[in-house]
């Protein structure tokens, strides 16, 4: 059968990671979480001190930076996922902070960051076979993918389960925190300048505020299998 390729975009914390890598797992697919890569250049401007004390990003040193920043994905064997690596080092629990995360959307925004991570993206799915999650995958990375999905949830339900997940790794955090940040990285998401969040008007919607996980796992493969009419 020949090889499409999905694309899974929506807000933050919906689930679109756990669905695409569980899809990928079952039909052989290669699994890229392009926010991931958002998230490793992110980690990279803290470690580098390129967060400015106002908490502005120097643009400056960063573009003149990003011919050093190298991400990679290994598949963990032991879990089946694969973990991110900047410069060679695994950085899959750092990128996952709340530090992290609140600072990544600014960095998402920069054109010079997007155009440099959206062409290793399209390089990664040239061949097909690939489920790619993102917020602009459908849109920008691959405007012509076969099946583009769009997921969304109430930002209280996409709080409440990164808080049970953050909680259940042992870091600590508050409800309000996690919800302020999902609702402020929908907001900069959507309203930047360059390939903002939104539906491509092929994708199709679901809203999984009332579905299990293993639910919405079975709702893709039937798109899948929709769509490749198997
Ligand atoms: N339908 C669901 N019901 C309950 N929990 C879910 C559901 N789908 C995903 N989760 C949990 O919600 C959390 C966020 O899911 P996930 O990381 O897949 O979201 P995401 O959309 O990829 O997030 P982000 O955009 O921030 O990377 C995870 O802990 C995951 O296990
Ligand atoms: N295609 C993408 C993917 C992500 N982003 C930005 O990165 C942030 C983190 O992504 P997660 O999927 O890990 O939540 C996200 O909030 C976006 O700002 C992006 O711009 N484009």
């Amino acid at each position: 059968m020949n090889k499409i390729i999905i694309a899974i975009d929506g807000f933050s914390s919906c689930g679109k990671s756990t669905m695409a890598k569980d899809l990928a797992k079952e039909i052989g697919y290669i699994y890229i979480d392009s926010g991931a890569m958002y998230r490793a250049v992110t980690l990279y401007c803290i470690e580098h001190g390129l967060f400015l004390a106002d908490g502005s990003i120097d643009e400056d040193k960063l573009k003149q930076q990003m011919s050093n920043i190298h991400i990679s994905f290994r598949l963990d064997t032991e879990s089946g996922r694969p973990r991110t690596f900047l410069n060679g080092t695994d950085v899959e629990n750092q990128i996952r902070t709340l530090e992290v995360s609140s600072h990544v959307s600014p960095v998402a925004a920069l054109g010079f960051v997007r155009e440099a991570l959206v062409r290793q993206q399209q390089e990664l799915g040239k061949e097909k076979g690939i489920v790619m999650d993102g917020r602009d995958i459908g849109t920008a990375v691959f405007p012509d993918a076969e099946l583009k999905i769009f997921v969304t949830a109430s930002a209280e339900i996409r709080a409440q389960r990164r808080y049970d997940e953050l909680k259940a790794k042992g870091q600590e955090a508050s409800f309000e925190d996690i919800l302020h940040n999902v609702e402020e990285r929908d907001r900069i998401d959507q309203t930047r300048e360059v390939s903002p969040l939104r539906k491509a008007d092929d994708a199709i919607l679901l809203d999984n505020s009332n579905m299990t996980i293993a639910e919405q796992k079975e709702w893709l493969m039937n798109q899948y299998l929709q769509a490749t009419h198997a």
